[in-house]
């Protein structure tokens, strides 16, 4: 597969990105990096920067040895030159790529900026027009890279943001472990998230775009039923790995609940052309885009509309399960890493001079109007959302689970607790962050 109007250019660097932004605070932070708004100085246009460090850290100690990671300098110039070729042609499903800056030390990569991620939105409450308006965002994001001859590779909640004018639009993001489709034969080697992996990826006889596809599958598991496709004893990343590449805790649809009517025969369909365990039998991005699934129709946007949540379903995940899964597998940033990317940044304002030097080095100013404002700009549905939390929280004195079973982090900042149900497995690059 291939797309004409994506461009493949290797002259997507530029020099100093101190001469065109001011950073901003920050809004995420990944194993070797960190994103942060940035301000074009031109126009004032809001956007995020995510920097990545490819200074090697002793895995030991966890200081910085100022040497440059040649196999993390070689991932995020692929991860670069993957997320411009995929940008080169619009689509409002994947995240904009606008420019690249490279100083050695760190990388600049100026994009759209999001306002949250995938799931902040899980709320009580999803009716299948909402997980149907989902999945044929998510799809029309993935079939855009693969037009671009690109495989994502790391298809699951966390990489998908919500943007656009009113922050309803689904974006695909995060192209650190995409990889182009070869001419001839496949790809090999396992990269992604445990709990998303498809089983050929795993069983190591070679894998193509339907790898993405077996990973939306698992997503769309994920929201519709509360928990992972595969759920071993015990909640690792080896044993989710083992369970997925044997079948074993065989693979369950639950068709009794179209059965029972609690959920339709067409969601049920539409997660097992997915799920399907052999590659060749599986459906394509194409094919699951004309899914009857996703003609279904959205909820009507009403920002006073408010559900009653389901009725508990018995078979339903236990929320404390899921969160404990989460916290099993999920990727730690290193506070060392972060650490030393806050401090070269403060030498590089030091050094290339800013409005707000030394101790302001960020731009803060406006930044709770500016939220505030982006409240108040956001979608008629995703207020609702926010709404249906908040009354819920107080009226249950927080119940933690949500009809779908997935915990919303605006929940799980109640209680304190990280929602990242995954952990990162590169097996192409057996760096980890240092643990001093
Ligand atoms: N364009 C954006 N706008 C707003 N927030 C963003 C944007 N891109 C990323 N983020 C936030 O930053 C976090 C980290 O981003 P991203 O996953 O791209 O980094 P990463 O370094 O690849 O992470 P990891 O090492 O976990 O893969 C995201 O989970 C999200 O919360």
């Amino acid at each position: 597969m291939g797309c004409g109007a994506c461009k493949a250019s290797d002259d997507v660097f530029e020099v100093n990105f101190y001469d065109s932004y001011k950073l901003g605070k920050k809004l995420g932070q990944g194993t070797f990096g960190q994103v942060r708004l940035a301000k074009d100085k031109f126009n004032d246009a809001e956007l995020a920067v995510k920097i990545v460090d490819v200074r090697h850290y002793d895995e030991k100690t966890g200081a910085c040895t100022g040497e440059i990671s040649r196999s993390r300098n070689k991932a995020t110039r692929d991860e670069i030159l993957h997320w411009k070729r995929i940008c080169a042609s619009n689509c409002e499903h994947v995240v904009k790529l606008h420019k690249a800056f490279s100083d050695n030390s760190l990388y600049y990569m100026v994009c759209e900026r999001c306002k949250r991620s995938m799931l902040d939105m899980t709320v009580d409450g999803l009716t299948e027009g909402d997980l149907s308006n989902m999945f044929q965002q998510m799809s029309k994001g993935i079939l855009h890279t693969h037009s671009c001859g690109i495989v994502h590779r790391d298809v699951k909640p966390d990489n998908f943001l919500w943007g656009g004018p009113t922050h309803s639009t689904l974006k695909l993001c995060d192209f650190g472990l995409a990889a182009t489709m070869p001419a001839v034969g496949k790809l090999g080697g396992i990269y992604g998230t445990a709990p998303y992996m498809a089983p050929e990826m795993l069983r190591g006889v070679g894998y193509d775009y339907l790898v993405d596809v077996w990973s939306l599958g698992a997503v769309a598991y994920l929201l519709s039923f509360g928990r992972f496709p595969y759920t071993p004893m015990e909640q690792t990343s080896a044993s989710m790995k083992d369970a997925i590449s044997k079948d074993s805790p065989a693979l369950r649809i639950p068709l009794e609940r179209a059965a029972e009517g609690r959920c339709s025969e067409q969601l049920i369909s539409f997660i097992a052309s997915s799920l399907c365990r052999d590659a060749t039998k599986r459906s394509s991005v194409q094919q699951l885009l004309q899914h009857p699934f996703l003609a279904i129709p959205s909820r009507p946007e009403s920002p006073t509309e408010e559900h009653e949540p389901a009725e508990p379903d018995p078979d339903s995940p236990r929320p404390m399960h899921v969160r404990s899964i989460a916290q099993n597998l999920m990727s730690r940033p290193s506070p060392t890493v972060q650490n030393g990317i806050d401090e070269l940044l403060q030498k590089l304002f030091d050094k290339h001079g800013g409005e707000a030097a030394g101790s302001n080095m960020f731009f803060s100013e406006g930044d709770e109007d500016k939220e505030k404002e982006q409240q108040d700009d956001v979608s008629p549905t995703m207020r609702a959302a926010d709404c249906r939390i908040r009354k819920k929280n107080s009226r249950r004195n927080v119940k933690h689970a949500t009809h779908s079973g997935v915990i919303s982090p605006a929940v799980m900042g109640q209680l304190g607790a990280n929602t990242s149900a995954s952990s990162e497995e590169n097996e192409g690059e057996p760096e980890s962050p240092p643990n001093p």
